[in-house]
């Protein structure tokens, strides 16, 4: 059995965590790079929590800037096994309106100019992402949302664009027609290399905004943004403590084998590894490649 985990991983609106007992800050050193900030240990009702704000405190990173790998490898070495991620997101959909939290299931990867595997020259692997989310994450948040009285949409495309600027009216009503529910700047590659370092991922997309292809709702602002996002991380604040209190203390399987995904990933021959990766891939892969 595996202890739980769980980390968290705030968005925009989102530097802190309250409520955390036992808190104290860990800066883990990574050879991805530098990680967005500093870890926030603490513990909920005795489940270690492990927070991390992804544009670093004080919002300095953009999603381009982000070091998605630092960011999922320092998480891999302090234990967790479970991660939320907490984002602001657009809406596609009149139904979906600002103040709504969509625990989305799939998500569509525009973005070109980021990191977006730990694996690559010298150790190829391919995971599958044909269900990005763990199921069991996505069944626990919604019964936390359900017991918080916050109105969670159960599913839902989430489309990564590269950003910084929000998307021009064509942009937007392409991805309206394409069926895609919501829009944000940065679960990927996030939940790629959360599903390659074998954590279990889930995102509750916070609709801030009806992106532009709205007929009365014409540009985005941050201005417009900021307005919803205080009162959405209020409630999100909300939700991963009760998260947190009812969560599994044993870290349960993934039915969609998130926590096992590099069992059937490695293709590179064990003696043509590139040792320099494989020494970087200590926490990442360290369960298959020590094995
Ligand atoms: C402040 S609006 C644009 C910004 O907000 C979202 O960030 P996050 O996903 O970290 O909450 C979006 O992806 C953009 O980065
Ligand atoms: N409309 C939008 N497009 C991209 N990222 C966002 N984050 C919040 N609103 C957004």
């Amino acid at each position: 059995m595996t202890r739980a985990v769980l980390g968290i991983i705030g968005g925009s609106g989102i530097y802190d965590l309250p409520g955390l007992e036992d808190v104290r800050e860990e800066t883990i050193k990574s050879p991805w790079g530098e990680p967005s900030a500093a870890l926030t240990r603490g513990v909920i009702g005795g489940l270690p929590i492990v927070f991390l704000p992804r544009h670093g405190k004080g919002h300095v990173l953009s999603p381009s800037d982000i070091n998605y790998r630092a960011n999922i490898d320092v998480l891999k070495r302090a234990g967790v096994t479970d991660l939320v991620s907490l984002s602001a997101c657009g809406s596609f959909r009149e139904e979906l309106p600002p103040g709504t939290f969509v625990l989305v299931d799939q998500f569509v990867d525009r973005t070109y100019r980021r990191e977006s595997s730990f694996f690559g020259r010298g150790c190829v692997a391919h995971v599958s992402m044909a269900h990005p989310v763990s199921p069991r994450l996505h069944v626990h948040l919604a019964a936390a949302a359900k017991a918080e009285g916050i109105a969670a949409v159960q599913g839902g495309t989430y489309v990564c664009m590269e950003g910084p600027q929000f998307s021009s009216l064509a942009e937007s009503l392409t991805y309206k027609a394409q069926g895609y529910s919501v829009i944000g700047m940065t679960n990927m590659p996030e939940a790629k290399l959360a599903r390659e370092a074998e954590i279990c991922y889930a995102s509750v997309a916070m609709v801030t905004d009806f992106d532009c292809w709205h007929p009365d709702h014409d540009a985005v602002t941050v201005q417009d943004i900021i307005r919803v996002l205080n009162s959405n991380a209020s409630k999100a604040k909300g939700l991963v403590a009760r998260l947190a209190r009812d969560f599994p203390r044993e870290h349960e399987p993934c039915p969609v084998g998130s926590d096992k995904a590099l069992d059937t990933a490695l293709i590179t021959a064990p003696e043509a590894r590139d040792p320099r990766l494989l020494a970087r891939l200590d926490a990442v892969a360290g369960r298959v490649l020590n094995s």
